[in-house]
């Protein structure tokens, strides 16, 4: 493992700063693991060491994005610093408690694994089968999917009753809503643990059915194809669309440029999860939206989707 070192944990963990200290809870989760380290991943750490003051290793196969991720949480520790939210102790507490890896392996002692890889079916079981491997026994296995069957990603593994969807909001630091999905087989234990875990984070959790899509995106998914649906028949462009649900509705930001912020190729994977699982025509992609994701046009993230982020 390269490590960003979690010495000094206990001190680091007493010395919690006075705005982001959250009540002792009794989840029981002694050290976190996190794959992936795009934005759900690295806001997910950051969370759990920030505010539960939990140990976390974030695992990535992409040691470029696992820098870039550092970077950033580094960057968001000083300005929430610069703005006397934190302490620069409890900034540097939260660093110390966060180490990142790009093997499973050093995932064998967390007590929950957090998966916010990639939003693509065979990357997340073939994950899972190897961290049924790689974990202990009563490690809790917890996916950020915002779509894919939490049931079906369970059957990846042989402990289906502790595999649980922990679906974070972004941007995680900022938003408060954690959508908890068990699956057929999990048990209520593990849902307890869960939502515990996510309270311990400064969140608040609903518990809602293993549909595709589940509550948040099978709400946000059609709202944002429809609006890429406008564009694609030219009915308005992208700026009146946006203006539209912002002035209009006055939300806070306008569907594409929130797509954007999303990943245009998040976006796209949901609604196929959707589409595909409901058979239902009414939540067709659009053909626009594919047609930017096949461009690489993937939005902020790649510089370059509905709008321009150079
Ligand atoms: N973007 C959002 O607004 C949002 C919101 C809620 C949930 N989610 C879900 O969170 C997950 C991650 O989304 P994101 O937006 O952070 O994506 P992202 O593209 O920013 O990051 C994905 C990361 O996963 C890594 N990765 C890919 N395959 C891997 C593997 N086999 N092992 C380890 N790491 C691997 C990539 O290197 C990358 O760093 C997805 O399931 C997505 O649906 C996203």
């Amino acid at each position: 493992m390269f490590s960003r070192t979690s010495r000094l944990l206990s001190s680091h963990a007493s010395k919690a700063a006075k705005f982001h200290t959250s009540a002792p809870i009794s989840h029981g989760i002694k050290r976190v693991g996190v794959i992936g380290s795009g934005q759900m991943g690295l806001g997910i750490a950051m969370v759990a060491a920030n505010v539960a003051r939990l140990p976390v290793v974030i695992m990535d196969v992409n040691k470029e994005q696992i820098d870039k991720g550092i970077k950033f949480m580094d960057k968001l520790l000083e300005k929430d610093v610069g703005k006397s939210k934190i302490t620069s102790e409890h900034a540097q507490g939260t660093k110390d408690l966060v180490s990142t890896t790009q093997t499973l392996k050093d995932l064998r002692d967390v007590d929950i694994v957090i998966e916010a890889a990639s939003e693509n079916l065979a990357i997340k079981t073939a994950l899972f089968a190897d961290l049924d491997k790689e974990c202990k026994p009563d490690a809790i296995l917890a996916t950020n999917t915002s779509s894919i069957s939490i049931t079906k990603i369970a059957a990846a593994t042989s402990r289906a009753h502790q595999v649980i969807g922990m679906h974070f909001m972004n941007p995680v630091p900022v938003m408060k809503l954690v959508e908890i999905i068990p699956g057929l087989a999990t048990t209520d234990n593990i849902v307890q643990t869960t939502k515990e875990l996510a309270t311990s984070m400064g969140k608040t959790t609903t518990v809602v059915q293993d549909v595709p899509g589940f509550v948040a995106n099978r709400l946000l998914m059609p709202y944002i194809n429809e609006a890429v649906l406008l564009l694609e028949n030219s009915w308005a462009s992208a700026e009146d669309i946006d203006t539209t649900m912002k002035l209009g509705m006055n939300m806070p930001m306008g569907p594409l440029t929130l797509a954007d912020f999303i990943g245009l190729d998040t976006c796209l994977a949901i609604m196929k999860v959707i589409h595909e699982n409901t058979g239902d025509t009414k939540y067709r992609p659009s053909v626009l939206l594919q047609k930017y994701v096949d461009a690489g046009w993937l939005g902020k993230k790649s510089g370059r989707g509905f709008y321009s982020y150079k």
